[in-house]
């Protein structure tokens, strides 16, 4: 209830009138309202402008106004006033002639009590009611317009640091408690039936009911969410419930800072909610600006600072520290804070440490080759730049450098020809003015890299990785091939050339533009990468498995084995080689023959097409050849074939550690 009380600038009469007003607008008379009655009754005083203050002596103005209401008035516009019990009372005061709601020059609260008795009577000048909704109102802005946002931008932009996950939970355990703690507070002191309630503050109260339902489920999908990211292993579900909770977190926000608004505006204190929303939205504008755009870019500075560490040291640490490290390129990268953060679920890198995750951020491979390859966006990229903790040097003497100004970051080799090995499969020769391929004596450690293409098709940069080798094809079929059995259909290598087999898809990108290449257009290329065969010197007994091209780096093996048939070397290679179709396979004669002159003993090759595994029960041999205790063994295929093969080794019994997935 409002009572104004009116007067002018002489000795006058008083008059007052029955008002209401839930928020701090110009309040409306009860008879505006929907059965609202007009409930002052025998007013009597006056305002006197000039009254002479009997105590200080001084000239003052002073009103007089005495009235009458029911304590209950039956009117729903008036509130029910309880005897000897403390209400509210605001009231504001202007000095001139003209009558109005917004010129007040003085305004106050405070608490009074209508008595039933004079020693129960009492009057303070305080509102706890205004006092509460401020409050209210400061933790709101506090929860919603500060902490809220910082809790989402940890998560958006900090999952690479350790901290980042508690510094969510708590942010939002806060923010959650403290919103349903505050809500229930301000309705408690401030409940007022829906009837009476104006526009803003009926929006402001059905909004935070909404927010404060809605933030107990949100803290229960983030909890299973996270469960799920940890323990789950079933993509579609983890994905789902991810989305879910980032939509839900979203909507929220933003329902609480458009209920801010009203918050503020019932307050008439817009001005101060308009200001600290731009600031709010202005900072998180920013930060996904340089999140989409990578315009600062600290990862990719701090790179320069980066340790140097080979990919052995790496694997040293993941098998006797337990590290989880892998690889991107020519970063490390220590995901182990990083692991229950992925989007796509801990599994997915839990199953990959040690590997080169270049394959499944470029789009080329996905993991266990259950899910569509996913090509990764360029925060994503940037992400591998915040968890890089050393950054492998590219091999020395791999690749001759003929101009040091140039990078092996990228490089530009020129088609010199190229040659089909069967109908899909072609062998690409590549030279460079500024760079020659070793010709040195092959070192064990260059065997299996491989490198990046990169070319604009359809206006975006897209990327694969194919493995180099070092072996003359042509000359090694012409030292075997005494008999005249091979096909003979091997180009010679050309000195200093860098060679590449691939194989054409049919919707291949990078496999399409490349068959499309003619002699001395040029092809982008970064390496030499990945981590390889991880081979340190030829002896040991190992078993390897090729999906396909996965071929391609045992190609070195036999042929370093071929080139030291005279001498007694202690390297022994038992390779199964799986192709789709026979039209798929390629250098298979080459290896059948090496095999026979040099004997199984030396170099074992099984070569499968398709139905042929099923008929020889392929699983139950490779169960058997993993039981054989091989120093380590190689699967190098599509990522289904490599994700089959290392099941059946380690159920075989080989120990993961000794299982290098390429
Ligand atoms: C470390 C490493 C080394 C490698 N070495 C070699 C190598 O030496 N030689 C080699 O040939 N390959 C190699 N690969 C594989 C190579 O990187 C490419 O993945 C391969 O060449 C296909 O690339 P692409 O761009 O032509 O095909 P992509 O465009 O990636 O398509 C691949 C296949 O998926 C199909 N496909 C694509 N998109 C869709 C879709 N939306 N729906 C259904 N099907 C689709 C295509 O038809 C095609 O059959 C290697 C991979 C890795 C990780």
């Amino acid at each position: 209830m409002y009572v104004a009380i009116g007067g002018g600038d002489t000795v006058s009469p008083i008059f007052l009138i029955d008002l209401w007003s839930e928020n701090h607008d110009e309040p409306s008379e009860d008879t505006d309202y929907w059965s609202g009655t007009e409930d002052v009754i025998d007013v009597t005083g006056y305002y006197d402008p000039s009254y002479l203050d009997p105590a200080t002596g001084e000239t003052t103005t002073f009103i007089n106004a005495t009235f009458s209401r029911l304590l209950n008035t039956g009117d729903i516009w008036d509130t029910i006033i309880e005897a000897d019990k403390h209400i509210d009372i605001n009231w504001g005061y202007k000095k001139g002639k003209k009558f109005g709601f917004d010129e007040h020059d003085s305004y106050s609260q405070g608490r009074i009590k209508f008595a039933r008795s004079a020693d129960n009577e009492s009057f303070s000048k305080e509102d706890s009611k205004y006092f509460g909704l401020a409050i209210h109102l400061v933790l709101m802005t506090i929860f919603w317009t500060i902490m809220a946002p910082i809790a989402i931008m940890v998560a958006r932009y900090g999952k690479h640091l350790k901290c980042w996950y508690w510094c969510h939970l708590i942010s939002f355990a806060i923010v959650i408690i403290g919103t349903i703690i505050s809500v229930s507070y301000a309705y408690q002191i401030h409940h007022t039936p829906t009837v009476q309630t104006t526009k803003k503050p009926r929006y402001h109260s059905r909004l935070g009911f909404i927010i404060t339902c809605l933030i107990l489920g949100q803290g229960f999908i983030g909890l299973i969410c996270k469960f799920l990211q940890t323990k789950s292993s079933v993509f579609s579900i983890i994905s789902q419930v991810r989305r879910a909770h980032k939509a839900i977190g979203y909507g929220l926000l933003i329902l609480a800072l458009m209920n801010n608004t009203y918050g503020f505006a019932i307050m008439s204190m817009e001005i101060v909610h308009d200001i600290m929303l731009a600031i709010c939205l202005a900072i998180m504008f920013l930060f996904e600006l340089r999140h989409q755009l990578s315009f600062w870019k600290p990862g990719f500075l701090c790179l320069k600072k980066l340790p140097e560490m080979s990919h052995q040291e790496a694997m040293e640490m993941i098998e006797k520290e337990g590290a989880k490290l892998m690889f991107c390129d020519e970063l490390v990268m220590n995901i182990g804070p990083f692991i229950t953060s992925h989007p796509g679920g801990g599994y997915m890198l839990r199953d990959t440490i040690g590997e080169d995750a270049g394959k499944y951020m470029v789009g080329c491979s996905s993991i266990n080759g259950e899910l569509m390859p996913y090509a990764h966006s360029r925060p994503a990229f940037d992400y591998t730049k915040k968890l890089a903790i050393a950054k492998v040097p590219y091999p020395e003497g791999y690749l001759e450098k003929l101009d040091e100004s140039e990078t092996n970051n990228l490089m530009h080799w020129a088609v010199s020809f190229q040659h089909a090995l069967n109908e899909t499969t072609r062998l690409i020769s590549l030279s460079s003015p500024h760079f020659r391929l070793s010709q040195e004596q092959l070192q064990p450690s260059y065997i299996g890299k491989h490198f990046k293409v990169t070319a604009k098709i359809g206006g975006t940069a897209i990327s694969r990785y194919y493995s180099a080798f070092f072996a003359d094809l042509h000359s090694w079929a012409q030292e075997l091939d005494n008999s005249g059995k091979l096909s003979n259909n091997y180009p010679a290598c050309s000195e200093g050339n860098l060679q590449l087999i691939y194989r054409v898809y049919g919707l291949g990108k990078i496999t399409q533009y490349l068959s499309n290449l003619s002699a001395e257009n040029i092809v982008e290329l970064k390496g030499p990468l990945g981590p390889g065969l991880l081979l340190n010197n030829y002896s040991g007994n190992y078993l390897g498995f090729a999906g396909g091209t996965g071929i391609i780096p045992f190609l070195d093996v036999v042929h370093y084995l071929w080139l030291s048939k005279d001498n007694p070397s202690s390297l022994k290679l038992t390779l199964f080689a799986s192709f789709r179709t026979v039209e798929d396979a390629f250098c298979i004669d080459l290896l059948e023959e090496t095999s026979r002159i040099l004997g199984e003993d030396k170099f074992k090759f099984v070569v499968m097409v398709d139905k042929q595994a099923k008929d020889m029960n392929f699983p139950e041999i490779i169960k058997k050849y993993a039981g054989s205790n091989p120093d380590r063994a190689w699967v190098c295929g599509p990522s289904g074939y490599n994700n089959f093969i290392k099941s059946l080794l380690i159920e075989g019994g080989l120990g993961r550690k000794k299982i290098i997935v390429m």
